[in-house]
């Protein structure tokens, strides 16, 4: 992050009457008389009031809103939007707009107080399991090389032009968002990039949006406890393929669930192919075609056939194929946007490091092993994560892990397993204990690693996260790499419920300027 956002709201926000929103939503109205009220902002979340705001509350999973509706208002709110439950609950002296569903409405009523910022933008929304993150700085990048300034949001980061916060969440609460979008055109950005993800599409936290273009990665079995089954979890994603939310997709169909995605869109979309001889890949609009892994020691090269037949010589700058796939959808979407095709191409190439997402924090070179950090923290991405690296590790492959405490116990010795059948060296270690004993959580794994490696050759254990990538750079060669998965971008490791600020990068980097010095 490069310096601090500031405030996440309009400076000058146009001054609204809270009678004319009621008469522009139709919604009805309880309280003393809205005549001549007026409101500037919109939260729904009574923490977050700023004087002259529309406090909106909404039923949630654990409380009701509108019991913050008093806190509000002591804060500065001027008046409350709910439902009828929550009526009761708000100040007598302030008056009260009354709708069925107030969550459904609190997007559409910040976009109609700030005067539909997102239609002075170009706006692009990822959803999809895995490779959000990715794919949204692949296309931020593409956009960067069209618009004098940008805005990205997503799980790393909520980022304007060259500023940026910490991000909350994957997607911000729907008056946030379009906060953010006036905040990115009040300061000069022509595009905005977000992340979409299910929860946000389920709570309606992209109403009041119509994305210029919106894309879909893939669909693999996750937050089942939220939505469900995969087919809730499949309707779910696909609201944001609605003609209310955007106007065209672009879907990657290397999965039924793609393919299905695609055949039911009620919006114009392309399909793209990402797996060279993936089902569906002659019949796709973008296929990729041929694809050397790995070639450079960096990223990998592909070639990207277009509807026109055309063949398109691209780039992943990130190892691996899923980064392919990302890069192949990143190009399809931004060209979607209005970015001219070979301007995406070469922007996505030259895309800058995605922090925490196979981010090469130091290269080889100098007796330095190469050292990455990856957010992978499910077998299967670890899986993915340990292929992607092979092709680019002349020497030993190092990794440092540890599986999060208080979560699915199962994947344990799954990690454990699959850690010694894809590295050479291990160093075991915590990654948001949580609650939990680490040592125990450890032993889960070790168990793991040891149905693989009875021997336990070249496993290491070490209790603290720092000692841990410490112990892997004394162990690792100049041509071996070193990669710490897990915790990716995020800034604390929860221990003993504990937040400690902590960053697998920072360790990389002070060992990294120590060893200089001693070598200086
Ligand atoms: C399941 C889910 O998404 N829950 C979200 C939902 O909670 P909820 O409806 O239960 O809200 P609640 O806590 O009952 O509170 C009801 C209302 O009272 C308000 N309130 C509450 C307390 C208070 O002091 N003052 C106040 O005004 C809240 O802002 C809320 O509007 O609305 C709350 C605020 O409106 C969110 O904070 C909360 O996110 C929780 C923290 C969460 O963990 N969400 C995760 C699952 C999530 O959204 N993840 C996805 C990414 C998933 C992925 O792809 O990995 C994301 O987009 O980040
Ligand atoms: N297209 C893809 N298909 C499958 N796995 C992927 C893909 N892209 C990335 N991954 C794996 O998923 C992990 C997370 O990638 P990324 O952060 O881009 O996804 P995400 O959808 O934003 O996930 P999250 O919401 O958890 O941040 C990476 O570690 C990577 O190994």
């Amino acid at each position: 992050m490069t310096s601090p956002l500031g405030r996440l709201r309009p400076e000058r926000p146009p001054v609204r009457r809270v009678d004319d929103l009621a008469a522009a939503l139709d919604l009805r109205t309880a309280g003393p008389a809205t005549t001549d009220r007026t409101f500037t902002g919109v939260t729904m979340s009574s923490s977050e009031v700023e004087p002259g705001d529309l406090f909106v509350a909404v039923p949630g999973l654990k409380v009701h809103g509108a019991r913050f509706a008093a806190d509000a208002v002591a804060r500065g709110a001027v008046a409350v939007l709910t439902d009828a439950d929550g009526v009761a609950s708000v100040p007598r002296d302030v008056p009260v707009l009354v709708a069925d569903d107030p969550r459904a409405l609190a997007g559409p009523v910040a976009a109609w107080a700030l005067g539909d910022p997102a239609s002075r933008l170009v706006t692009i929304g990822v959803t999809g399991t895995n490779g959000k993150t990715t794919t949204t700085y692949f296309v931020d990048a593409a956009m960067r090389a069209h618009h004098a300034r940008t805005a990205v949001l997503g799980t790393v980061e909520l980022r304007i032009g060259e500023d940026a916060v910490e991000s909350p969440r994957t997607t911000v609460e729907a008056p946030v968002l379009q906060a953010l979008l006036a905040v990115a055109h009040e300061r000069g950005a022509g595009a905005l990039t977000t992340e979409v993800s299910s929860h946000a599409l389920a709570l309606g936290r992209v109403r009041g949006l119509r994305f210029d273009v919106v894309g879909f990665t893939n669909l693999q079995r996750d937050h089942l406890d939220f939505h469900g089954d995969m087919e809730g979890y499949f309707r779910d994603k696909s609201r944001l393929f609605a003609a209310d939310q955007a106007r065209r997709g672009v879907v990657v169909v290397d999965d039924v669930w793609g393919r299905r995605l695609a055949a039911e869109s009620p919006i114009p979309v392309e399909t793209v192919s990402t797996h060279v001889g993936a089902p569906d890949g002659d019949d796709a609009d973008w296929a990729v075609v041929e694809a050397d892994i790995g070639l450079d020691g960096v990223g990998s090269r592909f070639v990207l056939r277009g509807p026109d037949g055309a063949r398109h010589e691209a780039h992943s700058p990130l190892p691996g194929l899923v980064n392919v796939s990302n890069a192949a959808l990143a190009i399809v979407l931004a060209h979607a946007a209005g970015v001219p095709l070979p301007t995406a191409v070469d922007a996505v190439a030259g895309a800058h490091a995605i922090p925490g997402r196979m981010e090469r924090v130091v290269e080889r070179g100098d007796g330095w092993p190469l050292c990455l950090v990856d957010y992978a923290h499910t077998p299967d991405a670890l899986v993915l994560a340990l292929e992607a690296v092979r092709p680019i590790t002349p020497g030993r492959l190092v990794l440092v892990y540890g599986s999060d405490g208080d979560r699915d116990r199962g994947k344990r010795p799954i990690m454990g397993q699959i850690g010694a059948r894809l590295a050479d060296v291990l160093v075991v270690t915590d990654e948001n204990p949580r609650s939990e004993d680490p040592a125990s959580i450890r032993a889960a794994i070790l168990a793991g690693v040891r149905d693989v490696r009875p021997d336990l050759a070249d496993v290491h254990e070490a209790s603290s996260r720092a000692q841990a990538i410490r112990d892997a750079l004394r162990l690792a060669g100049p041509d071996d790499t070193v990669i710490v998965t897990g915790k990716g971008h995020e800034p604390t490791q929860e221990i003993a419920g504990v937040f400690h600020r902590y960053n697998d990068r920072d360790v990389f980097l002070a060992a990294h300027a120590e060893g200089r010095e001693q070598h200086a």
